[in-house]
């Protein structure tokens, strides 16, 4: 018998292990900053990656998104031209290079040399691979002296910077730019028994009930997820539905309503919901939240101004910049403008003049935001109610349920800051910026 000599099959050399997570990584940082669109959005697009490289682009993006500030300012100073704007990519390889070295858990060498990789194979940029070798390695030497000497300030948007500092004062806004530089914790809304989720689960309860968990993976993979026990919703997200009290068997209509969050709240706690919401595609997404969670309620495409009938309830958690929820959505920072807060203002004070309309005498509702806008909140409701004399302020009374007391200011409205619930541990501490009013029809 004659052996023939073995021969593998000739195969296509396997990509450089990391070069496919770190380019998506700069796809992403560009989407939003190039490309002026949301991250989720492009999130939400195929890539071909594995699961695993998908999440650390999503990583490396959402870090270097929420300390850009930090991150342009360093570079600045190491190039002796600026940041090059002709060749978005070599600035987003910059970007996100100098991200993983200075916040993340990858190996400095690993770091400097795909970026090295990724300009290379951009046919504008690889001109400038001594730079990019240059200045990230000089970033990974320089790390301990760069690290000590950060402001989180400087991650801020310059415009967001200012008006917090009007609004909150300057400590204030230095508190919520350090939490913002953090990821946030993962919060879920349980249907019944915080306390035993939080066990099952290695979390904590919060002071107002919401189950908090840190590092938790995929939220799919979670016990109780496809039994439908709990929801993501951040702690602040889920108290205005809570401040319209027992609920059971009220008329409710949940104005603006994708993707379901406080919907979920309304159904579970026994109310009659009516979810609208003018987007197709987010009440879609309602709709299967309904479905795994068993919660029934009726659905309506359709724009809340154009809603008729009489409610013996309304939540309307009005379109809005969300500026209060940068530490988990920090593209907002990049993407929003002062414009958007006019333009945003004019909407809320339209869909607010609906609501006497829709609702019984006697009847309540909540307007709520998670801006950290006077315009979009403390503004909106004075304004109301000096224009409507169908409508005037039902204060909120701190003690209505546990926790709930810090956040009650002096006139009965609710405001969080993404700073509230310090802890040693950043990573368990703070929670989205939310404004929330109560109404009542007289
Ligand atoms: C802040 S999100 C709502 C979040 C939701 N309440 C939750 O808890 O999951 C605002 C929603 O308002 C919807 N929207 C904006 N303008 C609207 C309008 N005029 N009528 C109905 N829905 C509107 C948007 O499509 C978006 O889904």
């Amino acid at each position: 018998m004659s052996k023939r000599p073995f021969r593998p099959a000739a195969r296509k050399p396997a990509p450089p292990p990391g070069l496919a997570s770190r380019r998506r990584a700069c796809e992403l940082v560009e989407t939003v900053t190039l490309w002026l669109r949301p991250l989720d959005e492009a999130l939400d697009e195929p890539t071909g990656l594995d699961a695993a490289d998908r999440a650390l682009a999503r990583k490396i993006a959402a870090t270097a998104l929420r300390r850009l500030g930090s991150i342009d300012k360093i570079l600045r100073g190491r190039l002796a031209k600026g940041l090059p704007d002709g060749l978005p990519r070599l600035k987003t390889v910059l970007q996100t290079g100098a991200c993983q070295i200075l916040f993340l858990d990858v190996p400095d060498y690993a770091a400097v040399d795909v970026a090295v990789r990724l300009v290379e194979a951009d046919r504008k940029a690889k001109g400038f691979v001594g730079l990019t070798n240059a200045v990230l390695r000089g970033i990974a030497r320089d790390k301990e002296l760069i690290l000590a000497e950060l402001d989180a300030l400087d991650d801020l948007a310059p415009w967001l910077r200012q008006r917090w500092t009007a609004t909150y004062g300057e400590a204030a806004t230095r508190a919520i730019a350090e939490i913002q530089s953090i990821e946030p914790p993962l919060d879920l809304t349980v249907k019944a028994d915080p306390e035993a989720w939080a066990a099952r689960l290695a979390g904590r309860v919060t002071p107002t009930g919401s189950v908090r968990l840190s590092g938790a993976g995929p939220v799919t993979e979670l016990a109780g997820f496809d039994d439908g026990a709990w929801w993501v919703q951040d702690a602040a997200a889920a108290l205005p539905a809570r401040l319209l009290g027992d609920v059971r068997g009220l008329a409710v209509a949940d104005l603006c309503a994708a993707p379901g969050g406080k919907t979920a709240q309304l159904a579970a706690a026994g109310a009659v919901v009516t979810a609208v919401d003018r987007s197709a595609k987010r009440l879609e997404r309602l709709t299967q939240n309904m479905q795994r969670l068993g919660l029934t309620v009726t659905v309506l495409t359709a724009d809340a101004m154009n809603l008729t009938g009489s409610y013996d309830a309304v939540l309307l958690d009005a379109p809005c910049t969300a500026t209060g929820t940068v530490r988990g959505h920090p593209d907002v920072m990049h993407l929003k403008t002062m414009a958007d807060v006019e333009g945003l203002a004019r909407m809320q004070a339209r869909l607010l003049d609906r609501v006497a309309d829709l609702l019984k005498p006697g009847g309540k509702a909540i307007y709520c935001t998670c801006s950290l806008e006077p315009e979009e909140g403390e503004q909106q409701i004075s304004a109301l109610i000096a224009r409507d004399p169908r409508i005037g302020l039902d204060p909120i009374d701190p003690d209505e349920f546990p926790g709930l007391g810090p956040f009650i200011g002096a006139a009965g409205m609710l405001r969080t800051l993404p700073s509230a619930w310090a802890n040693a541990d950043a990573s368990l501490a703070g929670l989205d910026g939310f404004f929330a009013a109560r109404l009542v029809r007289h």
